[in-house]
């Protein structure tokens, strides 16, 4: 028997309240070194201050796969800089394996002190254990179908221990309380880490961030030395690029790197618009290993020739489908096709997002070479561990039954403390004008839009996750990627017309294993939507009003992108799967791997009217 959704947002707040002020420290930590330090690469790091400069190369991992690192940029002898001008100066130190040469090793130099991202000066001696509590809740996961294709898919591994990823980065994922992989990682980061492209499917929450940062630092750690230009050059050359649609995700991305990479000698950098530019610049310069960034603010820095792209080994994109739909494609296709990055075989390619409409995994081939697809549970499934509700509410009741909720929901609160509700609406006057109102009622509450400046955007975000204003009011700028502990509740005050939309917001709950509650407002606005909300529900083991399945029986395929119709249940995974697939013979198809649970035949499509509007104003 189903509880009530005031007993669901209860039992979700107590799982969401109170473990600890989550507040964001925001943007880029300044560095307080009084003068600024020459950029050293990191193989060149950690070094005894007495020893000789010069490197000697560490002994990189013969590969198994000959695409990146074969990379002629690698070692390669391009910048003819002499190699005393690197100086040891980024702090990393304690390494104490093997085989990852002087890269993982070393000490801090004194001159520019690597601040903490944990924020703590805990030891990272134990080991992992099951024991540890991580709040993670694996056994949602154990049951997720997965499947791979392409070819000579390397085997999943069950712990971290199995993977060869260095001390230093074993250290951070302790430090992180990481106790082992998520299905994801599990698949993930041994396919990547083997060399081969990759475009992965896994549900929100799912750990896909540390999926694709694991690689790419651990690729970074054990390559070959890389010489770049001087000291001083005012261009900086990134070993690897990871791509996001929003600003706050780059910065989210950032911090997570950051925290993976800490003592390790890989530099991360974030760049994002609406910040200064400035102060990135001085980043840069000061030498980037992994760039985070916008495409907008990249596309910028490579016109103005502050950043190239030539050196890079590893692209990932992440939130991928958004990357590649109408809206970002042309400056996605200018920086990756048009500026100087190496082509698809020479770099490596991650590709990661909760949905990937086949179009998009289409156009996606053009940036891969022979890659592995991999899906965890259904292509844009949602996960079970998100309660779904759908009420139908009439526009002009929106705002009290949005008042009924909340009420409800400080009634059953934790210690009466309001649990983090996001409201999701259409448009950005609608979010002002909605926060108003909750703020006259007396409901705290900040918003998040296109239209804020970006430190208010930032300063909205870091109130939210602090618990200051538990009702944040967002359009879909919040609805990818954000990773925010102890959201309790998505409302959809207006729900989007792409059933793909609807997973990201509502995986803004629900995530590491936690549950969280999901409750929709639809009327006759949202009837095209009907069929594939309905099918995504009953997909996910969620209650469907009888009402909702008249409407969707109502509705015809034209509306909503309703990638379910005409498919199967679990149909539509790798599209190189359907005889229709033909990229000229550039790319091919190498077979299929399902390794739990049975899919059936990949004979979905997307009966809808084609890929959906384009991006609204509120995107970066
Ligand atoms: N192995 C792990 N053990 C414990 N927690 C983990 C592990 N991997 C990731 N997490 C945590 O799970 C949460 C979700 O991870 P992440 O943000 O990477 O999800 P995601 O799959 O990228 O979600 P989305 O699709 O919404 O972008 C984060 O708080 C992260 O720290």
């Amino acid at each position: 028997m189903r509880t009530s959704w005031a007993d669901l947002a209860a039992n979700s707040a107590a799982e969401n309240v109170g473990s600890g002020s989550s507040a964001n420290n925001g943007g880029i930590v300044a560095n307080s070194a009084p003068t600024r330090p020459a950029y050293v690469p990191p193989h060149l790091r950690n070094r005894p201050p007495s020893s000789d400069p010069s490197p000697a190369p560490a002994p990189a991992p013969a590969p198994a796969y000959s695409g990146p690192a074969s990379n002629t940029l690698q070692g390669g002898s391009r910048w003819a800089a002499p190699r005393n001008e690197y100086r040891p100066g980024y702090g990393g130190g304690g390494g104490r394996g093997s085989g990852w040469g002087n890269r993982s090793g070393g000490m801090d130099r004194g001159r520019e002190r690597e601040v903490n991202p944990f924020g703590d000066d805990d030891d990272t001696e134990q080991p992992f254990t099951e024991q540890e509590t991580t709040g993670i809740n694996f056994d949602a996961y154990e049951d997720i179908p997965v499947e791979t294709s392409g070819e000579n898919v390397p085997p999943p591994v069950n712990t971290f221990a199995e993977i060869d990823l260095g001390d230093a980065l074993n250290d951070n994922i302790r430090r992180c309380k990481y106790v082992k992989p998520t299905p994801v990682q599990r698949h993930a980061i041994p396919i990547s880490l083997s060399g081969r492209d990759l475009m992965a499917c896994a549900q929100t929450g799912s750990g896909k961030t540390a999926a694709f940062c694991f690689p790419i630092i651990g690729g970074i750690m054990r390559g070959q030395p890389v010489q770049r230009p001087p000291r001083g050059a005012r261009t900086a050359y990134p070993l690897a690029l990871i791509l996001s649609p929003t600003r706050e995700l780059s910065v989210q991305i950032h911090e997570e790197a950051r925290k993976f990479s800490y003592k390790t000698g890989v530099r991360v950098v974030v760049a994002y618009g609406g910040a200064p530019i400035n102060q990135q610049l001085r980043e840069l310069e000061r030498g980037v290993d992994i760039l985070v960034a916008t495409p907008g603010r990249l596309v910028d820095l490579l016109e103005r020739a502050r950043v190239s792209l030539q050196m890079i080994r590893y692209l990932a994109l992440d939130e991928a489908d958004r990357m590649l739909d109408m809206g970002f494609e042309p400056q996605i296709r200018k920086i990756v096709q048009q500026m100087d990055m190496p082509p698809p075989g020479v770099r490596q390619t991650m590709l990661f997002s909760a949905t990937f409409p086949k179009e998009i995994q289409r156009l996606a081939s053009d940036f891969l070479a022979s890659y592995i697809f991999l899906a965890v549970g259904r292509v844009g499934s949602s996960t079970d561990l998100i309660v779904q509700r759908v009420e139908f509410v009439l526009e002009s009741d929106k705002r009290s039954h949005l008042m009924d909720l909340l009420h409800a929901q400080r009634a059953n609160g934790v210690q009466g403390k309001q649990a983090l509700t996001l409201v999701f609406v259409e448009t950005k006057k609608g979010a002002d004008s909605l926060e108003h109102w909750l703020c006259m009622n007396g409901f705290p509450a900040t918003t998040i839009h296109g239209d804020r400046s970006q430190q208010e955007r930032e300063y909205a975000l870091r109130s939210f996750k602090s618990g200051n204003t538990p009702i944040l009011v967002a359009t879909d700028v919040a609805a990818r990627g954000l990773d925010i502990p102890h959201v309790a509740h998505v409302v959809n005050f207006d729900l989007p017309n792409d059933i793909d939309d609807y997973v990201h917001r509502i995986g803004r709950t629900g995530r590491a294993g936690k549950t969280g509650l999901a409750t929709a407002f639809f009327n006759e606005n949202n009837a095209s939507l009907a069929r594939a909300l309905a099918d995504l529900m009953q997909e996910s083991n969620q209650e469907v009003p009888a009402w909702l399945s008249r409407f969707a029986a109502r509705s015809s395929f034209g509306g909503g992108r309703n990638r379910r119709s005409g498919g199967g249940r679990f149909g539509g995974r790798d599209v190189r799967r359907e005889s229709s697939f033909n990229r000229g013979g550039s790319d091919y198809y190498g077979g299929g791997n399902s390794i739990s649970g049975g899919y059936g035949a990949s004979s979905g499509g997307y009966g809808g009217s084609g890929y959906g509007p384009g991006v609204t104003s509120a995107w970066d």
